[in-house]
Order: C-alpha cells, then structure tokens, then sequence
C-alpha cells in the first residue's frame, strides 16, 4: 500500500506535506518523497529510499517552497524498490506534470505498448505510476491553448478511466495550475479530502487517510466517491466531478482488517470500529464452535491485532493480557520488502512477557495471517515462554490469493493458506487450534459501519478479482516479483527525472 497526499494552502506547504507523510507512515516504508510548486512556476521535489523522517533533512525542507504541492510514502507492487522508482514521478509534457499513486494497474504492460506505439512516450522504469503518469498526461494533451480549465482536467481523468484497469487512488499536480485527486471507479483504494481555515484563506487537503486531516487540523469533507476527481486551483478553488461511466463503490476490505490506522475513518466506517465488531464475531464464533474451551487468557499480537483482542475477550468473558511488548524502533514486518527482513523483525519486534505465558493455555489473536511469518515465530515464541497450549484466532480468513491492487501479495506460492485447509495451516503454524474468522462475518463487521456499502474487493479469500485479471496477469506477476525475484540484484534504472534534492 502507498500513501498518498496534495495540499493547495496558501502559506508555504512542506511542512504540512512532511506531516501528512508522517501520519501515513504505515502504508509505506521503502521510500518517500515531496514535490511542491513554488510562485514562479519552478517545482522543487525530493524523494530517496527511507523512512519519512530519513528522507528529509533541513535542507530538503527549506528546497520545497512553494503554497502547493504532493507527497507519497511507498509500499512497491510493481517495479523494484530502487530510489529511481519512488514518487512523486515527474513528466514534462504537458504543463509539467507531477504524481503520486496508491494501487496498481492490471494492465499495465498492454498500457506501456500502447503508450510507446500510439502515444510515442517513453517509459524507463518497471513502475505502473510511471505508466498511469503518462496516460494522465496524454489524456490532457490534446487541449487547445495554454489555459486549461477544470473541464480539461476532468476530461482528462475520464480519459485515465477508459484506459487503465485496476487500482488507482491518485494525487497529481498540475505545474502552476492546481492539484487533482482521484480514484479508481471501483474506489478499491482510499481518498478523502478535507479543508481548514486559516487567517490567509482557506487551504484543501486529499489524501489517502482521515487521520492525515484529523492531526492538521484539517475537517473532513467526505470521500472522493469511486470514479469522481477533485481539482483544486492553485487559486483554492475547488472543484469535483464524477469522472466514469458505471462507478461501484467496492473497497478493498484489507484496509479495514490491516492497513489504515485505527483512527482513520474509510467510506464512512471507523476503521477501529470495524476492528472491534470484528473481534466480537470472531468471539461468538469460537464460543459457538468450541463452548467448552478451556483457554486461560486472550492475548493480542501487537499491534493491529490488539484492537480484536480486546472485543474478543470482552465478548468471550475471559482475561486479556499484553504478553508480547513491541518494539517501538521497529516497523511493520508485513510491508518489508523480503522474506528474511520480515523472519529477523519479527524477533526484534515482539518479545514475549514469560509470566504470561508460563502454564497458561493462551488463545493469540492477529488480524490476519499472510504469510505465516508472525504466527509462526509467534507461537514458537509463546512456547518457549512456558505456554501449556497455544490456540490462534485470526480476525481475517484465510488468506488464500494474491492480490493485484496495491498489497504486495504477489504469489499464491507464498500465503501459508494457499492450497491448505485451516487444519494444515494450523499444522505449518505449529499451533493447538486455529480459527479464522468467517468471510461473512468480516464484511457484515465493516458493513455494519455503512450499510450503504454494496461489495468489497475480498480477493484476497476469494479469488474472485472485481476488475478483469487475466491468468496470464496473475502467472506474470507471480514470477516478476516472488521473493525469490525480488532478492535478485536489482537493474539501476537512471532517474529520469526533475533534479532531485540531494
Ligand atoms: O502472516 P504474516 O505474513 O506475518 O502477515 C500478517 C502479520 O503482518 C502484520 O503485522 P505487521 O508487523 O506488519 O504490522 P502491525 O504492527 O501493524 O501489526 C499483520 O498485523 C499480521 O501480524
Ligand atoms: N502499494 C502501492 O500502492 C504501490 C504503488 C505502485 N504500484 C508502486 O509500486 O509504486
Ligand atoms: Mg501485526
């Protein structure tokens, strides 16, 4: 997952960009980066590899002047993880556009083909943003004249819609004009926007999560609805359009079991919400299935798993417990790019409590198992500390087909419930019993928080794709980018791109 950010303020907006970034964090680790446009029409951007708070040093954020400008914090699906390929991308023509992208498109390679032979567009990197760049940008070339009015952009992102299939939630800026927003028009990725008075004006925010808003005292508007674009002028004019032809509100259901923070509200639902309902059908499950259980106490593996843990032992009348203390130097192990980066941080994450655990039977409670990396060494972890019996609860079923919208789930190979019963992942696991929340459960828990909410991209446990995903897609995917892939020595594409702030 990427997180992505664009602010028109009307004072100087790189700190309120490195902020937002800050906020959004957990959607990505491997790179970050800022472009702004300052008055004169120059745009300032700087990106590298690293954490938000590794990226930009003081000197960076005196560069990045200017009253407007876009952030993305990434997680890669597609590409490689080289700093030539972090956000925001840059493209001369036309007007010097500028963007930042969380998702990825199903099509991209007929699209890159497509922009080469028809378009007479260079792509240099395996980056899809870099693909959906360049389509946005030819959607707006055809315009007639220099001023381009709010009509042409929304043309143009009508334009985005036909070609691209797939996710995209995306901020663009538009050099000297505006900043655009839009989303995808099955909205399978998040974007809101919100605005806050300030003595100077009033200054607009899009981005991928309330909570970036929320910490800038931004309010909140409301979603961007599936298909629809927002532009704001550099004037602080804003504008907003439904830009597709049949718009499906389908959200990725991951983001409420998983990636968004607790505090951030999605479509309408409160995501910790979400979590807590989760939690309590998870607990009525198990009593249902297994009334009489002799678990001892609940205790959540941190961090996401907590907010489950907590509903469940509420729900279940039993005692809840902290037994693993995080790390709080340590990031999220899922989003890391390598399978031997994500077993080592497991143990340098979570470091069992021993009194917890000594005689006890413990019921583990995580909000989904991916891979298996964290229960594994989890449940290791809580018998070396003594447990009696370790049972595992996970608040998502089984995880069972990669996913092709922006999770970095690339092969089916890879997911520890792929091909195998819960029986056998609780085997692979090494656990006394395993239970795993009912899909059904899931989405009444989120739906429960908006009823208006039709259907959720639940690919992932299905393996029913809302958009066309082709075998040939899936079988590409799986070798361009399994770990195994990823561990080669990466091509050192150029960056051919705006000076970038060294
Ligand atoms: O089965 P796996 O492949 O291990 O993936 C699932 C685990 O990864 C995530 O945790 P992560 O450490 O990324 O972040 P968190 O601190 O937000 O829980 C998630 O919360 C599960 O614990
Ligand atoms: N996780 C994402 O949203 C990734 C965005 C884009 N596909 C990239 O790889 O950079
Ligand atoms: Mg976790």
């Amino acid at each position: 997952m990427c997180g992505i950010v664009g602010i028109v303020g009307c004072t100087p907006v790189n700190q309120a960009l490195y902020d937002a970034l800050l906020m959004l964090q957990h959607r990505g680790q491997d790179a970050a980066g800022i472009v702004t446009c300052d008055m004169d029409g120059h745009l300032h951007l700087r990106k590298d590899n690293g954490l938000v708070r590794d990226v930009f040093h003081e000197q960076h954020m005196r560069n990045l002047t200017g009253h407007m400008g876009i952030g993305h914090v990434r997680y890669p699906t597609a590409g490689s993880s080289s700093s030539a390929e972090a956000q925001p991308f840059y493209v001369n023509s036309p007007y010097g556009i500028t963007l930042g992208h969380n998702g990825n498109l199903t099509n991209a390679t007929d699209l890159k083909r497509e922009l080469f032979l028809q378009d007479r567009r260079h792509i240099n990197t395996e980056s899809d943003s870099e693909i959906l760049l360049n389509i946005l940008a030819q959607e707006m070339s055809p315009q007639d004249g220099l001023y381009l009015t709010p009509e042409d952009v929304f043309n143009a992102v009508s334009g985005v819609h036909h070609r691209c299939q797939g996710a995209y939630a995306v901020v663009a800026m538009i050099t000297g004009h505006g900043v655009l927003g839009f989303r995808d028009p099955l909205g399978i990725r998040p974007v809101i926007f919100g605005q806050r008075e300030t003595p100077e004006g009033t200054e607009t925010m899009v981005a991928s999560e309330s909570v970036a808003l929320d910490t800038l005292g931004f309010e909140l508007v409301r979603d961007l609805a599936p298909g629809e674009a927002i532009y704001i002028e550099a004037s602080g004019r804003v504008h907003t359009r439904q830009c597709a032809e049949n718009p499906v509100l389908s959200p990725c259901i991951f983001e409420y079991v998983y990636f968004s923070r607790p505090d951030s509200v999605i479509d309408d639902v409160f995501v910790h919400r979400a979590r807590m309902r989760m939690g309590t059908r998870l607990g009525k499950k198990i009593l249902r299935e297994w009334p009489d259980h002799d678990i001892d106490v609940i205790i959540p593996i941190p961090d996401t798993g907590r907010t489950v843990a907590i509903e469940m032992a509420h729900e279940m009348n039993l005692k809840y417990r902290e037994g693993f203390i995080k790390n709080r130097y340590i990031g999220r192990t899922f989003i890391m790019p390598g399978q031997t980066q994500r077993r080592r941080s497991v143990r340098q994450k979570l470091n069992a409590i021993g009194l917890e655990f000594k005689g006890k039977n413990v019921m583990l409670v995580d909000d989904s198992i991916v891979r298996g990396t964290t229960s594994r060494e989890i449940v290791m972890m809580a018998r070396e500390s003594g447990a009696k019996k370790v049972y595992f609860a996970s608040a998502a079923p089984p995880v069972r087909y990669p996913n092709v919208y922006g999770i970095d789930m690339p092969a089916a190979s890879e997911l520890i419930a792929h091909g195998r019963s819960a029986e056998e992942v609780c085997q692979a696991i090494a656990a006394d019993r395993l239970i795993y929340q009912d899909l059904e459960d899931l989405v009444g828990a989120v739906r429960k928080g908006n009823p208006r909410l039709e259907q959720f991209d639940c690919s992932v446990f299905t393996g029913e794709y809302i958009s066309q995903v082709t075998p040939d897609y899936l079988s590409h995917l799986e070798q361009r980018r399994n770990d195994l892939a990823k561990n080669r020595p990466e091509r050192a594409y150029a960056n051919l791109d705006l000076f970038n702030n060294a």
